[in-house]
């Protein structure tokens, strides 16, 4: 199970979406974070095998794509951005219709579909009818199809668009119980989508890799870069006017923010604890400072 990129680059026209981007897949999950345009669906597509790249190659098991998309494909789960399903159908004749689709032979394919709407944990469900099913619940219908195959490649593009907290979470949680022996790319706009669940974070802007690194490196490399500070109005519109501002409080006291700045933005602000998301926000400003 070896995903291997190399030099990867896509360009459609005269813009280039995707930089020179190399990776090393291994088991576990990979979060692909960005904000939206940054080339993650396209950079998805591509290692999917439907997009074809402009420059660079993707190996699977040392031998590349482009001639051998097959071996990939077989086993491979994708969940796209866009995923419809047929209103007509029940999640599980959904399901088994897919199955049919993707080849599993029909003496195994009734009993495989049982057992990812176990997985997914939508037995109460399967027998209605597709419409009925919330956000959440057609979500995790589609995870349901990406595992007809028990891929060994799972790719999910931005699953949690359109959910609510709780389906998030429990979407979240979903993911998680599958990154045992199998890679999962997920593309998120979202941090929290991949706090505690990514191994492996990545943060793309405009086609770029900003960051490879772990949630736990990441971090590090912001501690000490994250302020919190109370103060009247005027001075936390100020302060909001010139800094990275990650979040604003209204307190009995005054206001309270929470600054990501290398340098010390107040003379009363003291250094916090950084978050996941403020990690994310010190590289990408950081970027947008040298732009
Ligand atoms: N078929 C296409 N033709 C031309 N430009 C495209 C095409 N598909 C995507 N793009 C452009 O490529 C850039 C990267 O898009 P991509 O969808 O890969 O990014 P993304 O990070 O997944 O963003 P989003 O979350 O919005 O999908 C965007 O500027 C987009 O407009």
């Amino acid at each position: 199970m070896e995903l291997t990129i190399d030099h990867l680059s896509k360009r459609y026209g005269q813009n280039w979406v995707l930089r020179d981007l190399s990776l090393r897949g291994a088991p576990g999950m990979l979060g692909l974070v960005g904000p939206n345009g940054a080339g993650k669906t396209s950079l998805m597509r591509m290692i999917a095998t439907l997009l074809e790249p402009t420059e660079g190659t993707i190996r699977w098991n040392g031998q590349d794509i482009r001639t051998h998309g097959q071996a990939l494909r077989q086993v491979l789960g994708y969940l796209p951005q866009e995923f419809g399903v047929y209103p007509e159908f029940t999640g599980r004749q959904f399901l088994r219709y897919l199955a049919a689709m993707k080849g599993l032979p029909r003496s195994i394919a009734n009993k495989r579909v049982d057992e990812v709407i176990e997985v997914v944990n939508l037995e109460q469900m399967a027998d209605r009818k597709l419409p009925t099913y919330s956000g959440g619940m057609k979500q995790r219908i589609g995870i349901a199809q990406a595992l007809l195959n028990d891929p060994e490649l799972l790719i999910v593009d931005e699953p949690t668009a359109g959910l609510d907290p709780a389906e998030r979470v429990r979407f979240r949680t979903l993911l998680a119980s599958l990154t045992r022996n199998r890679i999962i790319l997920l593309s998120t706009h979202i941090i929290s989508d991949v706090e505690a669940v990514a191994n492996r974070l990545m943060i793309l802007q405009e086609g770029r890799v900003l960051v490879d690194t772990t949630p736990e490196a990441l971090l590090v490399r912001t501690a000490g870069s994250v302020w919190s500070v109370t103060t009247d109005q005027a001075t936390a519109l100020q302060l909001q006017a010139t800094y990275q501002v990650s979040t604003m409080v209204n307190q009995m006291n005054g206001i309270t923010l929470r600054i990501v700045s290398a340098t010390r933005p107040h003379e009363s602000a003291v250094a916090s604890d950084p978050s996941l998301e403020e990690g994310y926000l010190l590289a990408v400003g950081r970027q947008e400072a040298r732009l």
